[in-house]
Parts: structure tokens; C-alpha cells; sequence
């Protein structure tokens, strides 16, 4: 790589989604570099160089992006001093897809009045809250059942369900453990009964704004389980997710990938959050697009167009977690789950397991989804995370 001069991106979190953003910027000929709060995190080990640092800390953000000088600074965690992302936005570095649309989403706040008071787009009821008596009160003027989660968090991460006042401090302190973030700070939504959900991938390019087909989920405990592609949606319903995402996409502007996360209820569709990155859900376009969401996010950013994403094929997606927390572990059965036909493994490589952290994921591609999901499914039986003692 080193006689190659050659743009340079910096990734701010290094998991399972930056790892496949990094092979493919350097696909493209890109210089990479990995930053995130522990060693060896899985697009480390892929990337040309890497950092270790406390992200939420904003002079040492500072220092190594002053170090590197990254031609674009790419967010991929929910856990960044993003008021340091905005400085050195003015100071006339490319943070994507802006530092205005990583402010608004790594803050459960910002982004839901943007999206309901700002846009009028549909969004459940919601209020928040920074003490129990606080929440108490909000839980009150909600209703239950509602959902209570952290404004600073991912993948269901502090989240749960409260079915009646008196769970309201089981809540508070479910939020307290889980947020990623030091901010006491918590909102509380009406609970939406979804007929289903899904991820609308939308994308900011040269090209202008398109939309790959809907991704269905499942989630449990706020982290997704399984997800699949096309998801069966009217033509009215995709019309009327489309519209949603590009009026939040256009608010948060830049170039790149967002996964627009939308409820399908029977009065409509209902917003619920938006990444401003490649999302989890959407890793089964490694199998059922000609480019997958992280080609595409990188192509976007690097102002490349994108004239047309084809959908090759309907798959699914399963996730393997792990159960128990080690440092020592290994990811088996991998054999006899590739028996079944059209199936892939993703192993991220994290350096250890913890509580329901996801650690692999299975991938199907078959002629419907329904196919892929049995597929899936069947496939990820055979996949166990065995701990080392
Ligand atoms: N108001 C709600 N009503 C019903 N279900 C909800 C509500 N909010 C969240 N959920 C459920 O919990 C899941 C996770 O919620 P949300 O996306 O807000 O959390 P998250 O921590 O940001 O997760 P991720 O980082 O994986 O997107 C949703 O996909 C949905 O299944
Ligand atoms: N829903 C957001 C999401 O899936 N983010 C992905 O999970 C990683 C953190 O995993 P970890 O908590 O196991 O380190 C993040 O770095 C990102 O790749
Ligand atoms: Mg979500």
C-alpha cells in the first residue's frame, strides 16, 4: 500500500459492519484505518492501521484524527463525542454522511423531534426523562404498556418494556446499566403494535436518492435475531416508507447509506429511527444484492455512482450470540451448517464474548425468502459459540 497515494477513511467503531465497509473501500484502492475502545476489534483486523481510543472522549478524537487526517471520518457506533465531530467538520473535515446527521442520530432526542416536531413525520408518543420521579411521570402521561431505553444506546442495549407504573424503576435502572454513554437520560415511547417491521435502506448518492427493497426483521430484546429481503410490502405501503425516508434522509443530508427503520401497522406506516450507516439488519444484502450496503456506502461516500442496485436473489439472515462471558471461546458446527445449499458464515472475530453479544451471522439466499428463512435458520442450528475455560 505504500507507494499507493490513495484517499484514506477512518472508521469510528470497528465491529461487524465497519469490518465489511473496510473490505470494501480497500476493493476500491482506499487507505483504512480502524478506531475503536478495545484491541483487536473486528474491522482491526482488517484495516491498514488501528487505534485504540475512548471515543466519547472528544480530545482524544481530536488528537488522532489530527494524527491520521483522514479524507473522510466515517461514524459506525451509536457512541461518539460527536460535538467534536461537528469542530472538525467546520474545520473542514468530510465526516459522513455530515456531522449534523451523526449529532442527531447518536441521540435518541435529536433524531425524534427531528423526525416528529421538525418533519411531522409519523412517530410513536414519547417523552423523556432524566430522574426516576421524572419517568415515573412520563410513564404516566404515556400509558403502558411503553418502551423505556437510553437516549444514548444500540441494539436494544438498556431497553425493556413497561407494563405497568410499578416496573417504571426496574426501567430506570435497566437504562442506567445499559446505556453506552454516561447520560442519565432516558425516553419513553408509546409501545406500537407492528404488524411488522423493517429496515428501508436508503441511499445519498451522486446518483440521487434510491431505495433498496424493504428488509423484514424480528428482534428480541431490542437486538435483531433474524432478517430477510424483499420483504412483502403493497405498493402503497412502499410508497409511503419511501416517502418517510427521503424526507429524513434530505434533512440529514451527505452522501452515503441509512437504514430507515419503519413500523407496518394497519394505520400506516411509523417511523422509528435511522442509522446513518450500514445497519445490522442489512447485512443479508451480502447475499441478495449485486452490492451490498457496505459497497454501497462507500461508493456513495467516495462520490461514485450508483446507477442501479439489483436484488439477485431473496435471503435471510441469522444472528449467532453468545450466552456467557469469555475471553476464550470458539465458533463451531461451521461445517455442517454450509451442507445446507446457498448458505454463508460471517464470523466477526470479536476477542471475546459477553451476554448476547452477536458474534457471527448466517446467510441464505434461496428462490423465496420464506426458503432462506428455514434455510437460515436451519443452518445457524448447526453454529455453537463454545467457551474455553
Ligand atoms: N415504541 C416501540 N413500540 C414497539 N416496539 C418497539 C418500540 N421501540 C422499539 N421497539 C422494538 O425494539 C427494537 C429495538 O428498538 P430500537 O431500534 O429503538 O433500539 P436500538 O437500541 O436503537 O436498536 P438498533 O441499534 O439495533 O437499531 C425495535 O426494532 C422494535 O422491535
Ligand atoms: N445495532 C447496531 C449494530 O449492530 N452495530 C454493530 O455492532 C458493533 C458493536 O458490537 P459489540 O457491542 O458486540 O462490540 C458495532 O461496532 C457495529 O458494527
Ligand atoms: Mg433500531
Amino acid at each position: 500500500m505504500s507507494g499507493l497515494q490513495a484517499k484514506k477513511v477512518m472508521l469510528l467503531g470497528s465491529g461487524e459492519l465497519g469490518k465489511e465497509v473496510i473490505i470494501e473501500a480497500q476493493r476500491l484502492g482506499v487507505k483504512t484505518v480502524a478506531v475503536d475502545r478495545y484491541e483487536n476489534a473486528p474491522a482491526m483486523q482488517a484495516a491498514h492501521a488501528s487505534h485504540v481510543i475512548n471515543m466519547l472522549d472528544g480530545g482524544a478524537l481530536r488528537a488522532i484524527v489530527e494524527q491520521e487526517k483522514p479524507d473522510y471520518i466515517i461514524p459506525e457506533i451509536e457512541a461518539i463525542a460527536t460535538e467534536t465531530l461537528m469542530e472538525l467538520e467546520k474545520e473542514g473535515y468530510h465526516v459522513v454522511p455530515t456531522a449534523k446527521a451523526t449529532n442527531l442520530t447518536m441521540n435518541r432526542e435529536g433524531i425524534r423531534r427531528l423526525a416528529s416536531e421538525t418533519l411531522g413525520l409519523p412517530t410513536a408518543n414519547y417523552a423523556f426523562a432524566d430522574t426516576l420521579d421524572e419517568l415515573k411521570d412520563a410513564v404516566e402521561k404515556i400509558g403502558t404498556p411503553c418502551v423505556i431505553k437510553p437516549i444514548m444506546s444500540s441494539s436494544g442495549k438498556g431497553q425493556s418494556v413497561c407494563r405497568s407504573i410499578d416496573d417504571a424503576e426496574t426501567s430506570w435502572d435497566a437504562a442506567m446499566e445499559g446505556g453506552r454513554a454516561k447520560k442519565t437520560r432516558v425516553i419513553v415511547e408509546e409501545f406500537i403494535t407492528f404488524e411488522s417491521e423493517i429496515t428501508l435502506l436508503t441511499v445519498r448518492s451522486v446518483s440521487g436518492t434510491t431505495y433498496c427493497a424493504p428488509i423484514g426483521h424480528i428482534q428480541q430484546d431490542g437486538d435483531y435475531i433474524e432478517s430477510w429481503q424483499p420483504h412483502d410490502m403493497t405498493e402503497a405501503q412502499i410508497a409511503e416508507a419511501e416517502d418517510i425516508a427521503k424526507k429524513i434522509t434530505d434533512a440529514l443530508g451527505g452522501y452515503g447509506l441509512f437504514g430507515v427503520e419503519l413500523f407496518i401497522t394497519p394505520n400506516g406506516i411509523v417511523f422509528s429511527e435511522v442509522s446513518p450507516r450500514p445497519h445490522d439488519t442489512g447485512m443479508v444484502t451480502m447475499v441478495t444484492q449485486g452490492l451490498s450496503e457496505f459497497a454501497i456506502h462507500i461508493r456513495a461516500i467516495l462520490g461514485y455512482p450508483i446507477p442501479a442496485i439489483r436484488l439477485i436473489s431473496p435471503g435471510a439472515s441469522r444472528t449467532i450470540k453468545a450466552w456467557e462471558e469469555h475471553a476464550s471461546y470458539s465458533v463451531n458446527g461451521i461445517e455442517k451448517a454450509l451442507e445446507t445449499p446457498d448458505t454463508q458464515v460471517r464470523v466477526f472475530g470479536k476477542p471475546e464474548t459477553k451476554v448476547g453479544r452477536r458474534m457471527a451471522v448466517v446467510l441464505n439466499a434461496a428462490e423465496t425468502t420464506e426458503k432462506a428463512r428455514q434455510q437460515a435458520d436451519k443452518a445457524a442450528s448447526y453454529i455453537k459459540v463454545d467457551y474455553h475455560f
